[in-house]
Formats: C-alpha cells, sequence, structure tokens
C-alpha cells in the first residue's frame, strides 16, 4: 500500500499518482518551494486573493506542500482538516476554483514543471471540486 492510499483527510480521493510525479515536482523541496510561490500569487490575485486577507501565508504552504506531497506519492502525511470542512466558513464558487486552478499552473510554469506533469497533479486536486464548491 503506497503512502497515498492511506486512511487520511487527503487520500478521501484514492487516485494512483502517475510514476515519478513526485520526482517530477521536486520532492518535498521543490513542493515546499512551488507552495511558497503559490500562495503569494494567490493572495495578489484580484478573483480570489481578498479570500486570503487573513490567512497566514506560512501555515497554508505548509498544509498544502504536505497535501501535494502526499497526493503525489511522496512521504508526507496531510494533517489538516478535510477539504469540506476546511471550506466550510467561505463561499467558494466555480469559478473560484478554476482561478486556484490557473494561478496553481502560473506557479507550475514559473517552477519549469513539464505539462504532461502538471496536469497529473491538476487531475488529483480535481476530484476535490466537490468538497471545495460550496456556493453558486
Ligand atoms: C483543489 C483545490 C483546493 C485545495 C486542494 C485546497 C486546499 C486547502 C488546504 C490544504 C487548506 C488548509 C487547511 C488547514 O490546514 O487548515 C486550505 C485552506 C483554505 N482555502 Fe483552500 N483549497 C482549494 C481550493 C480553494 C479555493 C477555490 C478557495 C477560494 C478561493 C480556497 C480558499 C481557502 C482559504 C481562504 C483557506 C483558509 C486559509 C486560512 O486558514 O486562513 N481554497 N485549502
Amino acid at each position: 500500500q503506497s503512502a497515498s492510499m492511506a486512511p487520511s483527510a487527503a487520500s478521501a480521493y484514492p487516485v494512483a499518482p502517475a510514476a515519478g510525479l513526485y520526482q517530477a515536482f521536486g520532492e518535498q523541496t521543490g513542493i515546499r518551494s512551488l507552495m511558497d510561490d503559490f500562495v503569494v500569487r494567490i493572495k495578489a490575485d484580484p478573483r480570489i486573493g481578498e479570500q486570503f486577507a487573513d490567512t497566514n501565508l506560512e501555515n497554508l504552504s505548509r498544509s498544502l506542500t504536505d497535501q501535494l506531497c502526499q497526493l503525489a506519492g511522496g512521504p508526507c502525511v496531510y494533517k489538516g482538516p478535510d477539504m469540506k470542512t476546511a471550506h466550510a466558513n467561505m463561499d467558494v464558487t466555480k469559478g473560484h476554483f478554476n482561478a486556484l486552478v490557473e494561478v496553481l499552473q502560473q506557479s507550475m510554469d514559473a517552477r519549469g514543471i513539464p505539462f504532461t506533469h502538471q496536469n497529473q497533479m491538476l487531475a488529483l486536486l480535481a476530484p476535490m471540486h466537490r468538497d471545495v464548491i460550496n456556493t453558486r
């Protein structure tokens, strides 16, 4: 049983990562710098930045790093709330979700992550839309 299939909040979506995905993202260090870049872009984004006004970006980057590292097949374990709970106190629309994906693509482009691997990561995140989007 791979790490990503272990029972946890991050694996409420039991999809196996493509081989080598974790390595393609530069392992834990690479994912952390990707997420450090991502949270700054998110907060600056005119479509969704406001929702992160009171967010501690350091903590968010750490949570997201654990989550993506685990999803990608790395040895991390995301210990935060499940996606429904994490987003329950805010209005998240499909437009917000798509904006976040676009910003993540910008961050992945900036780090030179190959398109195929970008799409493999997005495919792992996509099923979360059911729990994250809570508003029309
Ligand atoms: C696949 C899409 C998404 C994933 C994987 C995701 C993941 C996460 C994670 C892991 C946390 C931290 C939970 C914690 O440790 O407490 C979080 C918090 C948060 N997310 Fe998302 N999220 C997604 C989409 C969105 C969208 C579309 C929005 C709205 C624009 C959003 C807004 C927030 C906010 C405002 C927080 C709270 C940060 C804080 O604690 O202040 N998320 N998300």
